[in-house]
């Protein structure tokens, strides 16, 4: 994986404060850089230290023998041109950077039990015509269950996408767009399993609906809030999943050049240890190195359970923070295999995203659901000729992969990507004789190089939840300290910790008074 991090330095100098910054950001996840270039772009001081070498977090990228990884998911929501919700496109726009991207035609090719292997097409009537052409029956509760999607999404598609936690915005969008608004606020605590039972009631296709939540929510309808669905599944037809070009990576190193080009500053290898605090506020962070900065503002975009028990004393958490502990828990992370294999193991007209499960009972058992992307398919670049990158992953918890030597650690990985290779043979036969390269990551590799708490992939409900209205927005107990990213309203996703990112720059800009 990625080159080892360096290590803290033992004798760090006394704490020497720098010059001080209207915003601090602790990492340079999507949403990190969001609030950073927002806030630049606002004419504010901002400094982003990201403990890796290269920005991006979970949406970055390594290089292998020829090959350029993303480190995460490939499937990308943001991009699209119109409306409001194409989030990344906007942050860029924002600090004067693009990307150029190429459309995936089908967001997802599912291969589930019982032969439901359908394609989740870009073009909506299509999607609908396939899936109804297994559940002939449940026709009219399709089209209604996916078109209330619409009805969500369509309600944010209408409006400037900013803090709810700033009442002039609120009373502004209100009288814009009530109606909207409304929407919005019937769906704030709705989930999608409910709203799907309203009109579905054939099993097999709830457990697909299931499934179509799982994938991105890692967990089933029941506990996927409804706003978040609106987003996904009528996005994916109408901004779609495009692909930036040089991969994943590029988009955080493009945001990087946007932040730099408005005045903002990053620093890698600059590991936040504290975050500062004086009667009570945060007034400024101390990196392993031991020097200090001093800010008006402070983000982190660690993750909650990395800010409040560990960049804040554990004994002093807040009791707000205590209580969305016990709403939400870490999800598992992912066992992943960064694969490159001869192209002609992939018959012509493969797609790029692919999801297997062959036992629905084993929807969200570790190594039960398999997640596969090909981004060579949308930019050859990233592999040498004649060669494809497949990425494999499949959810493994940290505790499976503790307290073992190293010999046993290797053997352990070996042995899981030899049993998800040879599940694999099923889509793409050949895989295992095509191979020529494979690196393998558990969650201890995502603890270690993403820096999240027992490398999960985020929070998710510990039982089912009134949608979104638990997630905390980005103000925090503290005062002065503020949270971004995907333990935020509205959770995982690029396009969601985008959000997070926009609207906790604009609750900072109004509090500095920018
Ligand atoms: N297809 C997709 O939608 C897709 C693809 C990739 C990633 N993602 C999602 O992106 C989301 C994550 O984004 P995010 O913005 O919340 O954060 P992130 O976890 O990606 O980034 C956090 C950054 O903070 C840095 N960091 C952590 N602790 C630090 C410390 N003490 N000092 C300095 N730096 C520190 C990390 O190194 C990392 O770069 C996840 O939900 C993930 O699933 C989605
Ligand atoms: C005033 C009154 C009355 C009221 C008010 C109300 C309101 C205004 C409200 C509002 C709200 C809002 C704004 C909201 C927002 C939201 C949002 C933005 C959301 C978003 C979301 C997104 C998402 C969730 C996304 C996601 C994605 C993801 C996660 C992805 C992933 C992927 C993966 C993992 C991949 C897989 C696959 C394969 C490979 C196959």
């Amino acid at each position: 994986m990625p080159a080892v991090l360096p290590a803290a330095n033992p004798h760090p100098s006394p704490l020497t404060p720098h010059s001080s910054f209207d915003a601090i950001i602790i990492g340079s996840g999507i949403g990190g850089l969001v609030t950073a270039t927002q806030l630049a772009a606002k004419g504010a001081k901002v400094l982003v230290l990201e403990r890796y070498l290269i920005p991006g977090g979970s949406a970055g990228y390594f290089e292998r023998e020829g090959y350029r990884f993303d480190v995460g998911a490939s499937m990308i929501f943001g991009f699209g041109t119109q409306g409001t919700t194409n989030l990344l496109t906007k942050a860029l726009a924002a600090v004067d950077v693009s990307l150029e991207t190429t459309p995936d035609p089908v967001q997802v090719q599912y291969h589930l039990p019982k032969g439901l292997d359908l394609k989740v097409h870009r073009n909506y009537e299509k999607f609908l015509q396939e899936l109804t052409a297994y559940f002939p029956h449940e026709r009219q509760g399709i089209r209604k269950f996916y078109n209330e999607c619409w009805k969500v999404f369509n309600c944010l598609n209408s409006m400037d996408l900013l803090s709810l936690e700033e009442p002039r915005y609120l009373t502004r969008v209100f009288f814009q767009h009530p109606l909207s608004c409304l929407g919005l606020a019937k769906y704030l605590p709705q989930n999608v399993g409910d709203v799907a039972r309203r009109y579905i009631k054939d099993p097999q296709l709830l457990q697909f609906i299931d499934m179509e939540c799982y994938i991105w929510s890692v967990v089933p309808a029941d506990m996927t809030p409804m706003i978040n669905a609106g987003m996904v599944f009528s996005d994916r037809h109408y901004g779609g999943i495009n692909y930036p070009k040089g991969g994943v990576g590029q988009i955080a190193l493009k945001l990087v050049e946007g932040l730099e080009k408005a005045g903002g500053k990053i620093q890698y290898e600059a590991r936040v240890t504290n975050i500062l605090t004086e009667n009570g506020r945060a007034v400024g962070v101390q990196l392993a190195s031991g020097e200090v900065y001093r800010a008006k503002r402070v983000v982190s975009n660690a993750t909650r359970w990395d800010t409040f028990e560990k960049l804040l004393p554990a004994e002093k958490m807040p009791p707000s923070e205590q209580k969305w502990q016990q709403r939400y828990q870490k999800s598992p992370g992912f066992l992943n295999l960064h694969l490159g294999v001869k192209a002609d193991v992939l018959a012509p007209g493969t797609e790029c995203h692919h999801v297997l499960l062959e036992d629905w009972s084993k929807m969200e058992a570790a190594e039960g659901t398999i997640f596969v992307s090909i981004p060579t398919l949308l930019d050859s670049q990233l592999a040498p000729d004649g060669y494809h990158i497949v990425h494999t992953f499949t959810p493994s918890w940290i505790e499976d992969w503790q307290g073992l030597s190293p010999t046993q650690y290797e053997q352990k990985k070996e042995d899981a990507a030899g049993r998800l290779i040879d599940r694999l043979e099923k889509i793409f036969p050949g895989l295992d004789a095509g191979l020529d390269y494979m690196e393998v990551g558990t969650p201890r590799t995502h603890r270690r190089f993403l820096g999240r708490d027992d490398g999960t992939y985020g929070p998710i409900p510990q039982r089912k939840l009134l949608g979104l209205l638990g997630m905390p927005f980005n103000r925090t107990a503290v005062p002065g300290l503020y949270c971004v990213g995907d333990s935020t309203f509205p959770g995982q996703g690029l396009n969601a910790v985008a959000f997070s990112g926009f609207a906790c720059a604009h609750r900072i800009a109004v509090d500095l008074g920018l």
